[in-house]
């Protein structure tokens, strides 16, 4: 995520690091330096103009010049303006009616339906009632996806007759009431571009439903594609914001430092991965901190508390502050932590984790791991320094993987401890932030 932009920016900041007092000529060498950054990460260059000047103004006042510390002085003017051009702040959905209706609208192979069944399953977890319904009859593969996310999710489908969207809607609408359903969230057709039957067809449901969101789905690969047909459905329906895609395979960021200030509409959250739980409410503070590569705290804490059985971390913390962290408890880790989500993603969130902290071979042969760790003897995994090389061969052979595979094991097992320990550790900043955490 933002790779091309953070290794730019962190390369600018990088020159006028260390320098004690700066320059004139330095400053605004490092302003044009972040210009360049931004027009290379695709962002729209009316957003990158004003950005630009914003930073001049506050970087060659007092602050920085007089500064001890210019280099963190400009890292925070940088910082400060990303927030302001992703938006300043969360902005929650606004879902009054009952049943609230959310329309999901957005071009074709933006992700629109997988969005869908993301938010219904994140509303599920919250203990929400929810419907969703298949309004894109252009497309019978879009219907059969919704069904199919909707069986994976256990969450129902309303197909209604395939042809009409008004009246799928309006029936809809009739078997919410119904079922006492309280959120309806429609998918409704996408096309390849704009074009204008689509969008009358939209306003006719928008006018019909009078929904209490109509989010546009973009994907954040498309680039300044993006943010064009957000311009577009921006000036035809009443948005309410944006959910952009993919951000997972963005390494530049253009069009979530564009859509807001192009179209004045909050970005509302953020699709990460294909995955169902691959979709988190969007923090402008949050993602200035990934731009800037310094880690994501706070949504690695929202996602934990999302997925972590607490009472479970709660104990692990006490054996681990027991020092009783066994090879039975990495597999628990290794559990949870697989309901969270890939570790890459997670590693990435946490500031000051080192890069060579490779838990992906537990984490990717979960199975494996749990047929070696059940080879063992139970001396063993509470105590596994006294794996020797036979008795490696022995677990080898009863869990039917081999020698390497089982000291991939054992070597995960003691990164996964030597984290734990670093971030638990008194000196460590992170500990309070950690505090109860499964880390
Ligand atoms: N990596 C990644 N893939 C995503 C994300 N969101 C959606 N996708 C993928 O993008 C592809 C298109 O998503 P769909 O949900 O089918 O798109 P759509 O907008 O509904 O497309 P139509 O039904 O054709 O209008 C699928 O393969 C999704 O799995 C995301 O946040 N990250």
């Amino acid at each position: 995520m933002f790779e091309n932009l953070q290794e730019k920016l962190i390369k600018t900041f990088k020159s006028i690091s260390g320098k004690g007092r700066i320059s004139e000529k330095n400053i605004k060498e490092a302003v044009r330096q972040v210009k360049l950054s931004l027009l290379e990460a695709d962002v729209n260059f009316k957003v990158v103009k004003e950005f630009i000047k914003d930073v001049q103004e506050k970087a060659l006042g007092e602050d920085v010049l007089g500064s001890f510390t210019p280099d963190q002085q400009f890292i925070k003017i940088v910082r400060d303006e990303l927030i302001k051009v992703l938006g300043e702040k969360n902005i929650p959905l606004s879902l009054s009616s009952k049943p609230a209706k959310i329309m999901m609208v957005g071009l074709q192979g933006s992700g629109k339906t997988t969005t869908a069944a993301k938010l219904a399953a994140r509303f599920k977890k919250e203990g929400k009632k929810v419907l969703l319904v298949a309004a894109d009859v252009y497309r019978p593969a879009a219907i059969d996806q919704l069904i199919q996310l909707g069986r994976q999710i256990d969450i129902p489908v309303f197909v209604g007759d395939r042809k009409n969207p008004i009246k799928i809607v309006a029936e809809a609408m009739d078997d919410a009431v119904k079922n006492v359903v309280d959120i309806v969230i429609f998918d409704t057709a996408g096309r390849l571009h704009v074009d204008e039957r689509m969008m009358d067809e939209l306003k006719e449901i928008a006018g019909q439903l009078e929904p209490d969101e109509i989010l546009m789905v973009v994907d954040a690969m498309t680039g300044q594609d993006a943010v064009n047909s957000a311009k577009a459905f921006n000036e035809a329906l009443e948005l309410t914001g944006f959910v952009v895609t993919k951000l997972d395979g963005d390494a530049r960021g253009g069009v979530i430092l564009s859509i807001r200030h192009v179209t004045g509409k909050p970005v509302k959250f953020i699709g990460i991965s294909e995955k169902i739980d691959g979709l988190e409410p969007f923090f402008p503070d949050r993602v200035a901190g990934r731009i800037l590569g310094m880690g994501d705290v706070l949504s690695l804490i929202d996602k934990i508390q999302q997925n972590v059985d607490m009472e479970k971390a709660k104990k692990l913390e006490e054996k681990f502050a027991k020092n009783k962290f066994d090879l039975e408890d990495f597999l628990e880790q290794l559990r949870q932590i697989k309901k969270m989500g890939s570790i890459g993603d997670l590693m990435e969130m946490i500031p000051g984790v080192p890069k060579e902290v490779d838990l992906s071979s537990g984490e990717k042969n979960l199975k494996r791991t749990e047929a070696i760790i059940s080879s063992m003897t139970k001396a063993e995994r509470r105590n596994p320094k006294i794996i020797n090389y036979s008795r490696k061969l022995r677990i080898a052979k009863g869990s039917g993987a081999n020698l390497t595979e089982v000291n991939k094991v054992l070597k995960s097992y003691d990164q996964m401890k030597a984290m734990m320990k670093a971030m638990n550790s008194k000196k460590s900043k992170f500990s309070k932030l950690f505090k109860g955490l499964p880390f």
